[in-house]
């Protein structure tokens, strides 16, 4: 209600500020005016799709009930888990180790678990600690499982502590506690052992323990690389039990060939699990994000394997949550609003975007495939709108349905056998498996397949295990033949990867767009928030790296927005519902709004150097509906935060980085997007830096310098200069010069208090600020309010004297 209220309160706000020009200022009121329709557009873009938040439960009892009785074989699904990794000196080894120790102790059944290490950087130092953790592994597990400990990750584990004195510790426990401790500090010795050793590299290159070169010299030339660690023929643990398979693999990298960064990566582990373990999911992590809830598999479960509902699900995303962040969060690292508020809203509708980590899939979903057709229709077809609502939406859908009706006609007849399996699957199973058909439409087929897929049967017949499991058939040395054959550079020539299959290219960002293509084949998506935290991460804690992470995030946004994928135009009559799709264009154009965001912040500096305001003097009823602006917008705020259990401080850390990164970050996106666009001019995926072991916050503080900086500094140094000619001029002019101050120092203030913490941050521990910035900035600040003074365009020209007004004493 307080929605519908503030949007006709919005509405009576707009009539008044359209209607009443400022006469004598019209170009800040037009300005202004401009700004401020776009930000109302932009809130409903936002808020639009939070009408349904949903709340979800899971029962891992009943899961274990229907599918994992205590003496029976697990009848869980398999899932294979895929890390990346590029940089070893960003992405410290020890850190990917904990990743994959937590991994590889999970609580699932051994069997049904892989770990695939995806390794972009072809480093040695990354295969030689994968190796070390293989070893480790072999005690670590074990003792996770005696004990069932949380969370699984060693640092992470040891670093809590825990209280001996509880009765409920055991003795034995206390022993092997202390015995495991020491084993891990040996293992980090040996990793940091192994990272001073690569600080250098020889001449020569790297040599392997057998005296061989390392394969991977060359970063960007170099053949694809696998090594199975551990699994059925790779030896159990110190108890005797099997472990789950473990693999690096590095793929192929030739000069002339576009890698496509992490979704490359991610599309090169998804055909090497193919053709060896070929589970029906698959859970993707950064290499800095571990398993902090060894059960998160099991919650993933509870809707993957819902015999109602979990056939259309096409992933099961988990809230990024993070370690290691500063107790106030001056940067919004934890992203709290979007992880506990926009994509709770988002779940009560299609499902929540992915968000490139901590995300459990169905296979089948990555192969292009529509969402099977259930044959009862889901109880709330348009969310909580009622039907007559639905029809104008889904108007412009049906005259495409009506082209397409042959072929979906065709796709029916194969439905009509088993109404969950995908088109392809059966067309493949019928033909080539039971030979049914004559043999060259089985060749057809085929080409068609290999057409989509890739030259490689082992992986496209693959795609026809809908359930997964690999063919028996193949011996594993021609399996591990093939799987390097999967990860060539040129295997996705002219196929469908990265178009229609897989994580989909064309933008840094690869995680927007490859949830966006899976809604739009109508699958949903399921948002899943245990109780302990499922992953957890690090983030970038200093106010530079944060900002290039949140100006790649943004280009990712600015290069979808201005690609043929725009969900302004992209995917009509398929399965994409409106309000989702409504939160797609937020997700995508919200980077443009720094350039109204860069105007309005500029504005109080110009009316306090101006004398001059964006809106004439407020009559009584205007006074009104600026004031139920206000308390419309305070209420839907307080009652947002009521629903999602967001405190405050957090809300407010959102407000204040929305606009930092706003002026700073999501212009530069805005620009480099363009230029791209335009110019072709690329820019590269800088990864971003993971804390070391290094405590204490010393990288809150530390600087720096990039060319972000320079908008909200200047911005912040104009406002400041305004608010101190605004108040010297005031003090001046006497007593009723302050009344119409007020307005536009309360307007001052309210950028300053948003760039607070970014203030904060210049200024650093020690208040060193390098020199060169306050330079810029007071150079670009002063060079301004000159021309201002100068120029002055929004004065009329017979106002008079105009120097006298601008409060500065410029003769
Ligand atoms: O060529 C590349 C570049 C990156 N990566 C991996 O991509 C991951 C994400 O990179 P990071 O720099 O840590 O990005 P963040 O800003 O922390 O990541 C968020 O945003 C990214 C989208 O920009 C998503 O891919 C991530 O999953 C999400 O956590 C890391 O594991 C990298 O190793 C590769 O494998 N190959
Ligand atoms: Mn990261």
């Amino acid at each position: 209600m307080i929605i519908i209220i503030r949007l006709v309160v919005l509405g009576f706000f707009f009539h008044y500020r359209v209607m009443h020009p400022v006469n004598d200022a019209y170009a800040l009121w037009l300005v202004s005016v401009i700004c401020e329709i776009w930000f109302a557009i932009s809130w409903i873009l936002d808020q639009f799709p939070k009408w349904l938040p949903v709340d979800r439960e899971t029962y891992l009892d009943r899961l274990s009930l229907r599918y994992d009785k205590e003496g029976q074989p697990s009848q869980l699904s398999s899932v294979d888990i895929f890390v990346s990794t590029v940089d070893p000196l960003k992405e410290p080894p020890l850190v990917t180790a904990n990743t994959v120790l937590s991994i590889l102790a999970v609580d699932y059944p051994v069997d049904k678990v892989s770990c695939y290490v995806s390794d972009d950087g072809a480093a040695m130092l990354t295969f030689e600690a994968l190796s070390e953790t293989s070893e480790f592994a072999r005690k670590w597990v074990p003792f996770c499982k005696k004990f069932n400990i949380e969370p699984r990750a060693p640092e992470f584990y040891f670093a809590q502590k825990i209280d001996y004195l509880q009765d409920k510790v055991l003795t034995s426990f206390i022993k092997e506690r202390r015995a495991m401790k020491r084993e891990y500090e040996e293992f980090k010795v040996r990793i940091n052992a192994l990272v001073a050793k690569a600080q250098k590299v020889p001449e020569e290159g790297w040599t392997m323990q057998d005296g061989t070169p390392w394969p991977g010299n060359n970063v960007r030339d170099h053949p694809g690389m696998i090594q199975v660690f551990l699994g059925q023929s790779g030896g159990h643990d110190t108890e005797g039990n099997e472990l789950p398979r473990l693999v690096y693999a590095s793929r192929e990298k030739r000069p002339g060939f576009n890698h496509h960064k992490k979704a490359g990566a991610m599309n090169a582990l998804v055909r090497v699990s193919a053709v060896l373990t070929n589970a029906p999911y698959l859970l993707n992590l950064d290499c800095d994000h571990y398993f902090n809830n060894s059960k998160a598999l099991k919650e993933a479960m509870c809707f993957m394997m819902d015999p109602l509902l979990g056939k259309k699900v096409c992933y099961v995303q988990f809230p990024q949550r993070f370690d290691g962040i500063d107790r106030h969060d001056r940067y919004a690292n934890r992203n709290i609003v979007f992880f506990d508020i926009n994509m709770k809203g988002l779940d009560g509708i299609q499902g929540p975007i992915y968000v490139g980590t901590g995300c459990v899939f169905r296979r089948q979903a990555f192969y292009g495939n529509d969402a099977p057709k259930t044959k009862k229709p889901p109880t709330r077809t348009c969310n909580c709108w009622p039907n007559w609502c639905c029809c104008g939406c889904c108007f412009s859908g049906r005259k495409k349905k009506k082209t397409t009706k042959s072929k979906s006609e065709k796709k029916q007849k194969f439905r009509r056998l088993d109404s969950g399996a995908p088109v392809f699957a059966l067309e493949g199973i019928e033909e080539g498996i039971e030979g049914i058909e004559s043999e060259k439409s089985t060749m057809l087929s085929e080409k068609k397949l290999e057409k989509k897929f890739g030259q490689s049967p082992v992986f496209v017949a693959s795609t026809l295990l809908e359930d997964g499991g690999t063919l028996k058939i193949a011996s594993p040395a021609s399996l591990l033949k093939e799987a390097i054959h999967v990860i060539s550079c040129g295997y996705e020539d002219k196929t469908d990867w990265g178009k229609e299959v897989g994580w989909i290219y064309g933008s840094v960002t690869e995680d927007i767009l490859t949830g966006f293509k899976m809604h739009c084949h109508g699958w949903r998506s399921i948002y899943c928030i245990p109780d302990r935290p499922a992953f957890k991460g690090s983030a970038p804690i200093n106010l530079s790296d944060r900002l290039h992470q949140v100006l790649r995030w943004a280009l990712g946004s600015v290069e979808i927005f201005l690609s043929r994928h725009c969900p302004l135009w992209y995917g009509y009559g398929g399965g994409l519902k409106w309000l989702e799709r409504l939160s797609y264009i937020n997700a995508t154009v919200y980077p443009w709004t720094s350039i109204p965001l860069v105007a309005y912040c500029t504005l109080p500096a110009v009316c306090l150097l101006t004398g001059k305001f964006i809106t004439p003097e407020l009559s009584n009823v205007a006074s009104l509906w600026f004031l139920s602006l206000f308390i419309c917008i305070f209420a839907t705020s307080i009652l947002e935060m009521r629903w999602s259990g967001v405190g405050i401080d957090d809300w407010w850390r959102n407000e204040q980085f929305w606009v930092i990164g706003g002026v700073s970050a999501h212009l530069f996106a805005v620009v480099q997007g363009l230029l791209k666009v335009l110019a072709g001019i690329d820019t590269n995926f800088t990864v971003t830096s993971k804390a070391g072991d290094d405590e204490d916050f010393s990288e809150l503080y530390a600087f720096k310098w990039t060319t972000l900086l320079i908008p909200p500094t200047t911005l912040l140094i104009i406002n400041l200069i305004g608010v101190v000619a605004g108040v010297s001029n005031a003090i001046n002019n006497g007593y009723e010069s302050w009344g119409p101050l007020f307005g536009k120092l309360f307007f001052a203030f309210w950028v300053i208090v948003h760039l607070y913490p970014f203030l904060k941050g210049l200024l650093g521990r020690q208040n060193r600020t390098p020199t060169i910035i306050i330079v810029w900035s007071i150079l670009l600040a002063s060079i301004f309010s000159l021309l201002w003074v100068r120029v002055d365009p929004f004065l009329a020209k017979s106002d008079g004297p105009v120097l006298e007004e601008c409060g500065l004493d410029c003769h």
